[in-house]
């Protein structure tokens, strides 16, 4: 879908702008990340200050929105048609612990038990009744096994960590705190905390200590993490009520793609049908489909027709171009347009549309990094609210140097994160990968652009903040 030239958005100013800061300003011969100067906030285009909306050129797409109101629209687009459900989210299933990473908990996590569960020994040691010395008993008690006698007065029974605590211990005397005499009689030594005795109740860890069932461990909405499963499945849980991972199909467009080995003969590898699966999973989708889907409208709209899945993501076939099937087909299936361009560069042809019931297409443009700013722009907030977890903290840092703006379109241009400033990186066009593959961020630079120093909004890529966003599988 590579022929825009006889387009009906033919922007001949907004493509001059667009390769002059993607392209060919960036000097490839500089230190990588030394980003040219952008002009001074004072230097920017007049009319470029202030919202962008209100000074965009006669010729900018009429649709198109500002940026954040695209992401606004995106989560609240989740919030319609759910059942009536006004949160948004899917409906919570029982999941069994194995496959809950990184999902939301649909309800609070309550104790099924106590914890401990029994009063349990906290050393390898003797369980000891009253002071010492003590007759040690020929048996011991091991962990995971059933309750033991209990003990009278001058006893001592040899025990292990974990094990239950025999009726009438008053104490537990560490192996290396006690000895036995010639006697076979038990003592204290003066390597214990207090020298000849042991305090009451030392190491046990009474019944209940950490909680008692029905008490609340976590709550609703917390993001279930490698450490909440251990919680959930000490406090006796198999299934998590938690809300279940959006389910995506990702339809790829383009019969110029190849799937293996080198370009020729103005075919292109298609870098969209490898990257997109495993940044959605990041996002927090299930991704239940990827097919490639060739420049046939027809074929579109039965791949569509036949989904039946929350989210669709297409990617290619969004512009004017004669093969750009996108819009026709939503037409045709007489979906509603929710986002029909975004003032964003790269991607401003993104769109974001209801198709069904419970279902919405993010139609990303085919220019790879457009895409990526598509999947952040309107994939990441509609995601998010499906699933139910919490958008990332807004933060800033400042640029190391100057980003060049658009004179009225918010830029995403990908930086890598070092001693606290954010370093704006080459290769930032719209068809290129290079920068973001070594990024850690997107900056967000407002229209006019940002001055070096300039503590500019940064969205983090899921694997560079560590979080378990970082789950790929
Ligand atoms: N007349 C106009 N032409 C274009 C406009 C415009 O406003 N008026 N916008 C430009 C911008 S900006 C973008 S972004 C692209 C969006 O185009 P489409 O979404 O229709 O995408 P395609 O035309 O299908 O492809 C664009 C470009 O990307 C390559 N591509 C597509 N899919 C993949 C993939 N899976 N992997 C790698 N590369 C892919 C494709 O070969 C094209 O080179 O439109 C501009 N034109
Ligand atoms: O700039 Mo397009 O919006 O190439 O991505």
């Amino acid at each position: 879908m590579t022929a825009h030239a006889t387009g009906a958005d033919t922007d001949a100013d907004d493509l001059d702008v667009e390769e002059a800061l993607a392209l060919v300003k960036e000097d490839p011969g500089r230190t990588p990340g030394a980003h040219p100067s952008g002009p001074a906030r004072g230097d920017r285009p007049s009319g470029a200050e202030g919202s962008p909306g209100a000074h965009r050129p006669p010729h900018h797409r009429h649709h198109a929105v500002v940026w954040p109101e695209a992401r606004a629209i995106a989560e609240r687009a989740a919030r319609h048609g759910r059942g009536g459900s006004r949160a948004g989210y899917l409906t919570p299933v029982a999941v069994p612990l194995t496959s809950a990473l990184g999902l939301t908990l649909a309800a609070p996590l309550m104790a099924l038990t106590d914890l401990p569960s029994f009063d349990t020994s906290a050393m390898d040691g003797w369980a000891v009744s009253g002071p010492g010395p003590w007759h040690v008993r020929d048996e011991g008690v091991l962990a995971g096994h059933a309750e033991h006698a209990p003990l009278t007065d001058g006893e001592a029974v040899r025990i292990a960590t974990g094990a239950r605590i025999p009726p009438d211990t008053t104490a537990v005397l560490r192996s290396e705190h006690g000895r036995t005499d010639d006697k076979g009689r038990l003592h204290a030594t003066a390597a214990a905390e207090v020298p000849h005795t042991v305090a009451h109740g030392q190491d046990i860890r009474p019944r209940g200590q950490e909680c008692r069932s029905g008490d609340q461990l976590l709550p609703v909405g917390t993001l279930v993490t490698p450490a909440v499963l251990g919680m959930a499945a000490a406090a006796g849980y198999d299934t998590l009520s938690a809300v279940p991972r959006p389910r995506v199909d990702v339809f790829v467009l383009g019969d110029e793609l190849l799937s293996e080995g080198l370009p020729h003969g103005g075919l292109i590898r298609d870098a969209l049908g490898p990257m997109l699966p495993p940044w959605l999973r990041a996002l927090g989708a299930e991704v239940t489909a990827v097919r490639r889907v060739g420049d046939d409208e027809d074929a579109l709209y039965e791949a569509l027709a036949a989904s039946g899945a929350d989210v669709v993501v297409t990617t290619g076939g969004t512009a004017a171009g004669p093969v750009d099937h996108v819009h026709p087909t939503l037409r045709r299936i007489g979906a509603e347009l929710l986002v029909d361009g975004v003032q964003v560069r790269p991607g401003h042809p993104m769109l974001l549309a209801r198709t069904k019931e419970n279902q919405h297409l993010v139609g990303l443009p085919g220019n790879p990094l457009a895409a990526v700013s598509g999947l952040l722009t309107l994939a990441e907030p509609l995601l998010r609210t499906l699933a139910a977890r919490p958008a990332q903290e807004p933060y800033t840092l400042p640029l190391r140097d100057g980003v060049q703006g658009h004179p009225y379109d918010t830029r995403l241009v990908p930086v890598s994160l070092r001693d606290d400033r954010a370093l704006p990186l080459l290769y930032n066009g719209p068809a290129m990968l290079r920068g973001i593959a070594a990024a850690d961020a997107l900056a967000v630079v407002p229209p006019g652009g940002a001055r070096p120093g300039e503590e500019t909004e940064l969205l983090d890529l899921p694997w560079a903040s560590g979080g378990i966003g970082v789950c790929f599988t």
